[in-house]
């Protein structure tokens, strides 16, 4: 059978050395829902770059429906049937999803009633309902996915390349990205489906390939593979069950390190209240929307609109993300891309860029052998892919920049930890390294507060869970006493009431100070 796509001993080497591929191949057959998994710098949005027309390999041949071709830039790629939805997706926020849907498409949908027909048959085609007229920088990030594959669609893709295109769904949103696949590959459209969340790829796509530092180390019918199979292909070694969901801990009662009273901010932040404990990891469950980022943002004063106490250690912290570092407080946010990194720094500098004052002796600048010991060891610790401290953030896979942003606030004074999806882009292997870590953090004596939208995470690393809903905490829970499915729906609004009541055996809804 021939291929529809197929990748034959694709090298890529970068200007700075990095061997991103090596004798990598990939065979996608018409109709089929191909998976692409490998750990962060395995090599995946390489991969991607070079099928795109992004990327020219440094040797290799690439064949399209038998043909070899040499696609040099995205739009070659997309005239030959190939589109590509990265993941931060590239739309024009002013314009409306109609006029985004056919964006570069010429032809005939120049004209407006033969684009809105055609709008038409493209949402009959996938199921999905949503308004042409309304403005792309209004939707919600699931929506813009959709229109994401509108887009795709509208240009004629015979493959579609999604990358990590779930990975800020929430859980309703995952699935109608799901139906969507199914829907369209039984008509006939490929998938290459780039994921780190391994339950989907096993659910959704028929064959997977697994990258490991650029080579391509197993490929076959994902009937054969279970997750621990798949775990083990990608990391290279068993990772124990264990080791990834870690045990539930139970609440210790040390000294409260942060207490939040009444805070509430137009961003969406109602009158919440609750303690964190030295050795507490308190997680907040929420779906996307519900105002769980909005309510880290207001702890941590970087939202100046907020109204309410927070109490590091018992005294009061003024509202500035300032005054939170001084006090003890860390936040590590959702956005990584644009609050993270500054590009023009290499590792080292990043890595030390919150605590420059402890890393200066006296007066003096920075003493950079302290730096570069201390992002060795986060490279170590969080196990980051890269040429060593000197590479610089662009060089870095996107999950690898992840781990530096995290290492930046791990190894600072903070005894009071705020994160936002911390493992949002990582790979499994880092994904209990970061957990651990995380742990770790509590058992020394520090306390955290941690968003995820995968409530499993949340149950693997928390003491206790806040649901939050519309910007109110709704239930608590033990972590040991609920479950991923209660949490959902709790999150949902499900149940508020008769759980609330004495389900946790913590009483109430509130963890009023
Ligand atoms: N522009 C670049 N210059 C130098 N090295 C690069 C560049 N882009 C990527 N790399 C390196 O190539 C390797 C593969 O990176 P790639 O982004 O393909 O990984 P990935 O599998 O997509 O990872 P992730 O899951 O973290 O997104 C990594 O070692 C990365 O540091």
């Amino acid at each position: 059978m021939v291929s529809l796509l197929s990748l034959e001993g694709i090298g890529k080497a970068f200007p700075n050395g990095t061997v991103a591929l090596r004798d990598a191949r990939l065979s996608v057959r018409a109709g089929s829902v191909h998976g692409l998994v490998g750990a962060n710098g395995a090599g995946k949005s390489t991969m991607i770059k070079v099928i795109a027309g992004a990327h020219a390999p440094t040797s290799g041949v690439v064949r399209w429906k038998g043909e070899e071709v040499s696609w040099r830039t995205p739009g070659a790629a997309r005239r030959a049937g190939v589109a590509t939805i990265m993941q931060h997706v590239p739309l024009a926020p002013t314009l409306t999803v109609l006029e985004n849907v056919f964006l570069g498409a010429g032809g005939p949908w120049r004209l407006p009633r033969a684009r809105r027909a055609e709008f038409a048959r493209l949402l009959e085609r996938v199921g999905y309902a949503i308004d042409p007229d309304a403005e792309v920088a209004g939707l919600a990030i699931g929506e813009r996915q959709m229109v994401a594959v509108l887009q795709a669609l509208a240009t004629g893709a015979e493959l579609v390349v999604m990358d990590e295109p779930t990975a800020s769904l929430a859980e309703g949103e995952r699935q109608v990205v799901f139906d969507v696949v199914r829907r369209l590959s039984a008509q006939g459209t490929a998938f290459l489906y780039v994921s780190h969340f391994l339950d989907e790829v096993l659910s959704l796509t028929d064959r997977v390939t697994v990258l490991r530092d650029g080579t391509v180390v197993e490929e076959g019918e994902t009937a054969g593979y279970d997750e621990d199979r798949l775990v083990q292909a990608i990391v290279g070694r068993d990772l124990l069950a264990t080791e990834r969901r870690g045990a539930a801990p139970v609440a210790p009662d040390g000294p409260v390190l942060l207490s939040v009273r009444g805070l509430s901010s137009p961003a969406g932040v109602r009158d919440v209240s609750f303690e964190v404990r030295a050795g507490e990891v308190i997680g907040l469950a929420g779906l996307l929307g519900s105002g769980r980022s909005e309510l880290l943002h207001a702890v941590y004063g970087s939202d100046t609109r907020a109204r309410g106490e927070v109490l590091a250690g018992g005294r009061p912290v003024r509202r500035s993300p300032r005054a939170a570092v001084a006090a003890g407080m860390a936040l590590v946010p959702e956005d990584r891309n644009a609050q993270g990194l500054v590009g023009t720094f290499p590792i080292w500098k990043n890595v030390s860029l919150p605590d420059l004052p402890a890393l200066s002796s006296g007066r003096s600048l920075p003493r950079e052998p302290a730096e570069t010991a201390r992002a060795e060891r986060a490279i170590a610790d969080l196990g980051i892919v890269c040429p060593g401290p000197e590479a610089l953030p662009g060089e870095l896979s996107g999950g690898n920049a992840q781990k530096v942003v995290f290492g930046k606030w791990l190894y600072g004074g903070a005894r009071v930890f705020l994160l936002d999806e911390p493992t949002a882009g990582v790979d499994v292997g880092a994904k209990a390294d970061i957990l651990e870590l995380v742990r770790r953090f509590a058992a020394g004596g520090g306390a955290v507060l941690v968003v995820s939208s995968e409530f499993e995470e949340l149950l693997a690393v928390a003491t206790r869970v806040l649901v939050v809903r519309e910007g109110r905490v709704v239930a608590e829970r033990a972590a040991h006493e609920t479950s991923e499915e209660e949490l959902l729906m709790l999150a949902n609004g499900f149940g508020e009431a008769g759980f609330g009541a004495g389900g946790s055996g913590e009483g109430g809804a509130h963890d009023a100070a």
